[in-house]
């Protein structure tokens, strides 16, 4: 599958936040999307989702253009920056729910053995991120959004995050935007730069410092 989102308008009242993205993800690649605070990267990957509507969007499917909202073909999921499981939830009621196995995630990360009976206001916010990352990364999907999985989480798990997401990709199409730049761009076959409103393809990394984004030579 390649998915490809093109001519993106947003506006806030008249502030405008998005114009000119373009941004190409394919089945068996991960797509970094980097861009300072602000820059507009949740908000692309909500209007990619369908949760955000802009005044204008193209997106097209395997070169087909995609009239309803992604999130409606269900085969899309989204790690929003936000939490994403209710408060109330036991730890073992969404791994039911979601049909995820306990003993292959316990496998991944055996610090949370004790946390099965919890819920998931009694863990860390790392803690809960690396759940509900584990669960997106682990539904079936041809696509997959993740905003900011590595947000307050430990390097160890940063580090079992990312495998995870390089095991899932040969079958998913992958889009990862997180301030760790250096552990998305480890990952990613691609990377675009969202600034001023517009993605730039970056084709190779020196060329984050010729956009005053960041040093290459610290990461
Ligand atoms: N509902 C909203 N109403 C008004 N402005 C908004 C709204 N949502 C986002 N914005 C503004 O749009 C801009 C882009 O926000 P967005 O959250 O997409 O940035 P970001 O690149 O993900 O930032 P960060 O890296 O800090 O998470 C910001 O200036 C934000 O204040």
């Amino acid at each position: 599958m390649i998915i490809e989102l093109d001519s993106v308008e947003l506006y806030f009242n008249t502030r405008r936040i998005l114009n000119g993205v373009y941004l190409k993800a394919e089945t068996g690649t991960i797509v970094g999307l980097l861009g300072r605070n602000g820059s507009g990267k949740s908000c692309l990957l909500q209007i990619l989702f369908g949760a955000l509507t802009p005044k204008y969007k193209f997106v097209k499917i395997d070169g087909k253009p995609l009239l309803k909202p992604l999130y409606s073909k269900k085969n899309t999921v989204y790690l929003p920056q936000h939490q994403l499981a209710p408060n109330h939830l036991k730890i073992k009621t969404l791994f039911k729910l979601l049909q995820l196995d306990w003993n292959e995630f316990i496998s991944y990360f055996d610090n949370f053995s004790p946390y099965y009976n919890a819920k998931l206001t009694t863990i860390s916010g790392g803690e809960r991120r690396v759940i509900e990352t584990y669960a997106v990364l682990k539904q079936a999907s041809a696509l997959v959004l993740l905003d900011e999985p590595f947000s307050h989480i430990a390097p160890l798990y940063v580090e079992k995050i990312k495998q995870l997401i390089t095991a899932e990709k040969p079958n998913k199409a992958i889009i990862i935007t997180d301030h760790y730049y250096k552990d998305v761009i480890d990952i990613s076959d691609a990377l675009y730069l969202l600034k001023n409103g517009c993605t730039k393809k970056i084709e190779d990394i020196e060329e984050l410092n010729d956009y005053d984004h960041l040093n290459v030579d610290h990461l």
